[in-house]
């Protein structure tokens, strides 16, 4: 396969392989991990549509080169300081191949943290699944689509949040939910579906495994939300995580 090919997601996975849109090695930029030297596999396709996707090529214009799981791993490998890999995407669950990856890379001896919008559930060995459930404020609707016609508003809105998937995943595993904040707005329903998922799981979901993340794939956009977060963090008694690889390489490809 070409490295640019399109990647449809409605395309049937093929031989064990995964869509790759990138592969590199930086610092866990979000969440309780932030600053661990990590591995990313970014794999390509996504069943919703942000407005803000900061990852475009994966989820509105899916690019990537079809890769085996042996493949992966190898150059997994050749990032010879890191112990800790984070699977991510587009949706990286949308794959039924990410499981297999994830159960190699834990008998390899790496802790796993999948990047996940809490949509679909799998099985496999995760040591963190860190959830980020899509609020209201994330639909493409026209005047926000990237593309400029709100084709998927529809479908976004539809499925961005799946109690039945989200309390499963939180019940089986270690979890953060990551909620990405435009503004105050987005306050009642992360309240709302909080309480949702306390009312749906046997597991306790603590304030603290709450986390609040400001919109803005740019240092100059973060400069615009991060201070209102961090307040709104303090106000409600939810956790702030910084976009750390933002802060310090800003939208570079890679990091
Ligand atoms: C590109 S997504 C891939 C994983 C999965 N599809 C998801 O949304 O959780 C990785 C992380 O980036 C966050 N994200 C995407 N665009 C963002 C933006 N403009 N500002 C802040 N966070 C963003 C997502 O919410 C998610 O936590
Ligand atoms: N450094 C860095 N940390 C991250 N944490 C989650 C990311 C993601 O895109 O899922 C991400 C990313 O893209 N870069
Ligand atoms: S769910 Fe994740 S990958 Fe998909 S569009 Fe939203 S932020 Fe992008
Ligand atoms: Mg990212």
């Amino acid at each position: 396969m070409p490295v640019n090919a399109e990647v449809e997601e409605t395309e049937p996975d093929t031989d064990g392989d995964l869509p790759i849109n990138e592969l590199f090695y930086s610092l866990q930029g979000e969440g309780t991990l932030a600053g661990v030297p990590t591995v990313f596999i970014r794999t390509s396709g996504c069943n919703l549509r942000c407005w803000f996707c900061d990852s475009y090529h994966t989820s509105w214009e899916p690019t990537g080169a079809w890769r085996d799981v042996d493949s992966i791993l190898e150059e997994v490998h050749s990032h010879k300081q890191a112990t800790h890999v984070v699977l991510t995407g587009g949706e990286p669950l949308i794959h039924e191949e990410s499981v297999a990856l994830i159960e190699q890379l834990t008998a390899d001896g790496y802790h796993t943290t999948v990047e996940t919008n809490g949509t679909i559930y799998r099985d496999a060995p995760i040591d963190l699944a860190s959830i980020s459930p899509k609020l209201a404020s994330s639909t493409p609707t026209p005047d926000r689509d990237p593309k400029g016609d709100g084709e998927w508003e529809g479908q976004h809105e539809q499925d961005r949040i799946d109690m039945e998937a989200l309390s499963q995943l939180i019940d089986d595993y270690e979890t953060q939910l990551k909620f990405v904040v435009t503004g105050e707005e987005d306050m009642q329903e992360i309240t709302d579906v909080v309480d949702r998922i306390r009312a749906t799981t046997t597991t306790t979901v603590a304030d603290d495994d709450v986390l609040l993340m400001p919109e803005g794939m740019t240092r100059e956009q973060l400069d615009g939300t991060r201070s209102e977060v961090a307040e709104l963090a303090m106000e409600y008694g939810y956790r702030y995580t910084p976009r750390l690889h933002v802060d310090l390489w800003n939208d570079a490809p890679g990091t």
